[in-house]
């Protein structure tokens, strides 16, 4: 298990990570969600040793890393897939690596064959491509057999292919015990490989629960409603009714309503009261992506000035930034979730429950091409430019920061600069 107890991070002026208590149990695969300088890295590293905390601790198996006994062999992580010697055969990296914690070189050639580059393996790492690269990390990451394993974006570069199986690798990794900790930024794509998810939002705790309660917690149930559009006074009289019956109602682009806080016989009853006539009441569910952006939205640090998500978010006065989100209770000023309890909302059962993908052996590289059942993809994956990942067992060398520091001022507001700034 991995615990986090008061875990800071402070670079200077900056606090990375602030107060962060968690815990890390076998068995699971525990997502780690974050907007991007979220501090993500930043914890993992701390997890690794690899940077000190500047206050609190964490642990692994009760002790700190750097005072695990042959820490190789109980845990692995992929931190960084890019550090690798380029010159260096994929094989005789990771013979190099397993010759420092004292692992069999056969060993080398089992964990090539899992990650699927047993044929590439006299190959020199510098022509891989990114896919290639990050199977070798986690080749690296799985070199001691470990207990505790830790992947940072994981599936960074990878082709759907490869992402199914990383995700079945992952779910197969905690079906046999093992304590499994992934950050991503794509909660589709955590949504079905996680048990557990934990989300920060610059450097605090926003959520740690399994993915069922987080769908039930956050995923909102809205109505859509829509009045004649030959009519726009209708649309106004049935604003104001539903609001008054304690609604919460927010225009759609296409001139529709959202409604949440309603059930639907009551919108039908109200409209009716009002004397509107609808051309549409239909039940609707939040993504989950969704819920997360809602959750997230006011700890994001890097916003394209069009914001894709404009449409879930209630409108802001001029120049004001969104409000950090409060634990437990979502986003201020974006579309309110429903209560937790179950059943509270008439229509529309939750949807995009994980496990959507069978587990499969992990020993398959070449699994089936493309993901049944996958969520449509993050909108803002596209937008974010490959990362460099790296893969290297803790203990092979110190690492380098995985991440290069972003500029000390968040470029929100400078639309010249990119989303991801770093
Ligand atoms: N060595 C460092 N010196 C100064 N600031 C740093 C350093 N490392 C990280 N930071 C800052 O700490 C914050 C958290 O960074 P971190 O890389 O941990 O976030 P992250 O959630 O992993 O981000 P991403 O999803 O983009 O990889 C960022 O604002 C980053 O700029």
């Amino acid at each position: 298990m991995i615990e986090a107890v008061g875990l800071t991070k402070r670079y200077g002026d900056k606090t990375a990570v602030h107060n962060l208590s968690f815990q890390v149990r076998p068995g699971a695969v525990t997502g780690f969600l974050g907007p991007n300088g979220s501090g993500k890295s930043t914890t993992m590293r701390m997890i690794l040793g690899l940077d000190n905390p500047s206050a609190g601790y964490v642990t692994i198996g009760g002790h700190p890393y750097r005072k695990l006994p042959n820490a190789p062999r109980q845990v692995g992580a992929l931190l960084d897939a890019k550090a690798v010697h380029g010159g260096r055969a994929a094989r005789n990296h990771l013979l190099s690596l397993a010759q420092l914690s004292g692992i069999p070189a056969r060993r080398v050639d089992e964990v090539l064959g899992v990650v699927g580059l047993q044929d590439v393996a006299k190959r020199r790492s510098k022509g891989f491509s990114l896919g290639m690269g990050q199977r070798l990390g986690i080749a690296a990451a799985l070199l001691g057999d470990p207990q505790v394993l830790l992947f940072d974006e994981p599936v960074n570069g990878l082709d759907p292919e490869g992402i199914h199986w990383v995700r079945n690798l992952m779910k197969a990794l905690a079906a046999e015990g093992r304590t499994v900790f992934v950050s991503s930024h794509l909660m589709s794509e955590m949504a079905l490989t996680a048990d557990h998810l934990i989300v920060i939002g610059r450097g605090q705790l926003l959520s740690d629960m399994s993915v069922t309660d987080f769908i039930s917690a956050n995923s909102a149930d809205f109505a859509r409603v829509r009045t004649p559009d030959t009519e726009p006074q209708l649309r106004e009289k049935l604003t104001s009714a539903l609001t008054e019956a304690g609604g919460h109602v927010l225009p759609e682009q296409d001139g529709a309503l959202r409604v949440t806080g309603l059930a639907l016989p009551r919108i039908s009853d109200l409209a009716h009261a009002s004397d509107v006539r609808l051309w549409e009441l239909s039940p609707h569910q939040a993504s989950l992506e969704e819920a997360y952006m809602r959750m997230t939205q006011g700890a994001v640090d890097y916003r394209s000035t069009a914001d894709q998500k404009a449409g879930l978010q209630q409108p802001l006065p001029p120049g004001a930034q969104p409000p950090m989100p409060v634990p437990g209770q979502g986003q201020p000023g974006w579309y309110a979730p429903p209560p937790p309890q179950q059943g509270s909302q008439p229509f529309a059962a939750p949807q995009g429950a994980p496990g959507g993908a069978p587990a499969g052996p992990y020993g398959a590289p070449s699994a089936p091409g493309p993901v049944p059942g996958a969520p449509p993809a993050n909108p803002y994956a596209a937008q974010q430019a490959p990362q460099a990942a790296q893969a290297q067992p803790p203990a092979a060398a110190p690492a380098p920061p995985a991440a290069a520091p972003a500029p000390a001022s968040a470029p929100a507001a400078d639309p010249t600069k990119p989303e991801d700034a770093r």
